[in-house]
């Protein structure tokens, strides 16, 4: 592997050390795992349209024949291609996946080059993968849901690796996330006996509860009172006629994310909601590229873990 590593791409090559210079980032190539999975086919798209070079490299699941995946910038340019490599299952350590990253991370090292993961996988995998990124002190930006996340956050501190770890990578999303952190913080109880429901909608293949709703009930439930338990207040939409219904259009069903938060007063006449509707994943996709440009910036040894609203007040967002 490491005969193969950093992509060759002359021309990609030349754009990225200029934005380089330009940003003053140090020199980074990003490890796509979770391909072909449809958020790490977007995110090596966006790392490409952004001049990061994409490692020749990437995790696969479980059920993937594939030994290569081609990604390109989704944007008519030259597609590259990725060799797959099955990501680690049962979380004890795989001997072929180490095997071949322990390689890849010298190779890297040596040519003085920080290598990155971005890890849009399976719920099933995020602590397995988080080990594995300890294991090989490689820096990460995880967009991957659900898993234990306090077994994530415990495995990243102890590895003293730097990691930007976020349910929801949207700008205006993690915008929304910190204006109701700032609001609960400030007005704690201001909901004071009013009922929350959330319904949120996604592609039938998605195969956990909406991480970015489990994030923000967590501020609902400070300007309600009371803390809220996800299967108490979230209802899925998973189904094609449900999904149609809530308004997801025929073209989105592949690919959405529809939240619904609505918070109605004890005797119904007052009604909040706050809504946010994708189609696709695009914006997620650029997004991570910010959190992977913010993390290839960061050094200091005081703080190495951050989340997506951490991004965001860094200005660090496009
Ligand atoms: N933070 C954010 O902004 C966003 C987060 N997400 C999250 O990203 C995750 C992936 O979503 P999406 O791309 O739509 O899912 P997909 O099912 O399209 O892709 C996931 C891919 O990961 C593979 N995979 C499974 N286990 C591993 C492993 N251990 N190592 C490497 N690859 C593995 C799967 O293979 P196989 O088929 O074999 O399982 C599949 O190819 C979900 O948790 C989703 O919630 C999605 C969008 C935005
Ligand atoms: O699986 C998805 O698609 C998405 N997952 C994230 C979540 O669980 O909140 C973010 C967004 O909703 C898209």
């Amino acid at each position: 592997f490491v005969g193969m590593l950093p992509s060759r791409h002359k021309q990609s090559q030349g754009r990225q050390s200029q934005l380089r210079m330009m940003a003053k980032l140090p020199k980074v190539a990003v490890m796509v795992n979770g391909l072909p999975g449809a958020m790490g086919k977007e995110v090596a798209a966006a790392c490409l349209r952004r001049g990061l070079e994409v490692c020749s490299v990437g995790l696969t699941g479980p059920q993937v024949d594939e030994e290569c995946v081609d990604v390109d910038d989704g944007e008519g340019g030259k597609p590259q291609t990725i060799r797959l490599v099955k990501g680690p299952v049962t979380g004890a350590g795989d001997e072929e996946c180490d095997a071949r990253l322990q390689g890849l991370v010298a190779g890297y090292r040596e040519s003085g080059t920080r290598l990155i993961a971005v890890d849009y996988t399976h719920p099933t995998a995020v602590n397995p993968n988080g080990m594995l990124y300890a294991r090989h002190k490689m820096d990460f930006v995880m967009g991957t849901t659900g898993g234990d996340r306090d077994k994530l956050l415990k495995d990243v501190e102890e590895a003293g690796i730097y990691a930007v770890i976020a349910p929801n990578m949207a700008k205006q999303i993690v915008a929304l996330q910190a204006g109701l952190e700032t609001m609960a913080g400030t007005f704690p109880g201001a909901f004071e006996g009013y009922n929350l429901r959330v319904v949120e909608s996604h592609q039938s293949s998605k195969a956990d509860t909406s991480g970015t709703a489990k994030a923000l009930i967590a501020s609902f439930g400070t300007l309600v009172g009371k803390p809220y338990k996800v299967e108490d207040v979230i209802a899925m939409i998973r189904d094609r006629e449900g999904q149609l219904e809530f308004g997801v259009p025929e073209a989105g069903l592949g690919g959405h994310a529809f939240h619904t938060y609505q918070l109605l007063s004890p005797d119904g006449s007052v009604e909040f909601q706050f809504r946010h509707n994708v189609v696709g994943r695009r914006i997620y996709a650029e997004g991570t590229v910010d959190a992977l440009t913010y993390l290839a910036q960061q050094h200091g040894p005081d703080k190495k873990v951050f989340n997506m609203v951490d991004v965001l007040k860094a200005g660090a967002m496009k």
